[in-house]
């Protein structure tokens, strides 16, 4: 188990000129459970690389408990990995497969068997642990690779690279959360890299949410929700994402492209670059009074109905209250408490 330091951290890959990952510092706390969260390409597997050891740094450190292992190869690093296809061995049986890692490291036959066990009882493959691998179907086999990830309780690390991309979708919210639970009981620190938010957020306790090379922001599931960092999280987590629209803001008030007026709960120094107001659909309801918007369509997302407006001429999302009917002049209300001031992606601080 290992706490993981990255000092000044960063990656071009040789002749593309560029940042792959900007550079950062960032620490994951020794038996923390973090998803690496972000769009193709923002990085999430260079940094995962760099983790493992896959991929040297072109500059920083990497710390596994104050030691630095920037150039130590991944054998070397004992890290567990998991991947997006099943790495099995076809000819043994599932117990042979999970307890392959155990084997290697020297476990006595009777603590690996108890080891192995729990770890298939804990994945649901119990009744299948004396079946040979080949006889056993894609979402089966991608649970002996988490189970070959989870069995040894001695790594610095385990990494999953979107190790649900093969699952079955009925059978991801299940493994989702028995991922959690294993993390419950075995409290090493884990990696989860994946661009899918509902995966991060179920599984995570910190979620670090990367797009184009940097790290946006590290937080709870919940701290990306109520305050987002950057208009990149308030948009990306969330369905339907924050609503963002142009404004200028001049101490406690913004005045949006269309000239409406809304009250803000803190007041701004003078901000500067492009201003925009963020508020989630969630805190935005049709309601009796409120701003003027008009209408276009009622989406019925199952728990709860989403309806399209525009104002100001801009596209806005917001909660049409349970068992309000469709309002003939629709009005929009928005919790002032949730209302973000964002300048140039970043949220700004205000005073209360
Ligand atoms: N071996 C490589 N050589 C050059 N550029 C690379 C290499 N691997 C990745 N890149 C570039 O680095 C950036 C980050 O890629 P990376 O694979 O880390 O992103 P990602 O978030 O993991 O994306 P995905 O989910 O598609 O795997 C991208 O612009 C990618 O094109």
């Amino acid at each position: 188990m290992a706490r993981i330091a990255f000092e000044r951290l960063a990656h071009g890959y040789p002749g593309s000129g560029q940042y792959a990952l900007k550079p950062m510092d960032m620490v994951w706390e020794d038996a923390g459970a973090y998803a690496l969260l972000g769009p193709s390409g923002c990085g999430k597997t260079t940094l995962l690389n760099i983790v493992s050891g896959l991929l040297r740094p072109s500059e920083g450190r990497v710390l596994f408990d104050g030691a630095d292992v920037t150039a130590l190869p991944p054998e070397r690093r004992n890290v567990a990995q998991v991947f997006q296809f099943p790495v099995v061995y076809d000819t043994m049986t599932v117990r042979e497969n999970l307890a392959f890692p155990l084997r290697n490291r020297g476990i006595a036959a009777r603590a690996a068997n108890a080891r192995v066990e729990h770890v298939a009882g804990l994945l649901g493959l119990a009744r299948d642990l004396d079946r040979r691998a080949r006889n056993l179907g894609a979402d089966e086999k991608q649970k002996i690779s988490l189970g070959r990830g989870l069995v040894r309780d001695d790594v610095a690390a385990i990494l999953f690279d979107e190790p649900l991309t093969v699952i079955d979708p009925h059978l991801k919210w299940e493994l989702r959360s028995r991922l959690k639970e294993l993390h419950r009981q075995v409290p090493v620190t884990m990696i989860y890299v994946t661009h899918d938010q509902t995966e991060a957020l179920t599984f995570a306790d910190r979620v670090v949410v990367m797009s184009e090379g940097e790290v946006v922001q590290v937080g709870t599931p919940e701290a990306l929700f109520d305050r987002p960092a950057h208009t990149f999280v308030g948009h990306f987590i969330g369905s339907p994402g924050m609503n963002l629209l142009p404004c200028a803001v001049a101490g406690r008030e913004a005045v949006l492209e269309g000239g409406h007026r809304i009250a803000l709960p803190r007041a701004y120094p003078a901000l500067t670059g492009r201003i925009e107001l963020g508020i989630r659909p969630e805190f935005a309801t049709l309601a009796r009074d409120g701003l003027p918007v008009a209408l276009q369509r009622i989406e019925d997302l199952g728990r709860r109905r989403i309806a399209r407006l525009e104002l100001g001429g801009r596209p806005f999302a917001a909660t049409l209250p349970e068992g309000m009917g469709v309002p003939p002049e629709p009005r929009l209300a928005l919790d002032p408490a949730r209302l973000h001031i964002y300048a140039d992606g970043r949220l700004a601080e205000g005073e209360a």
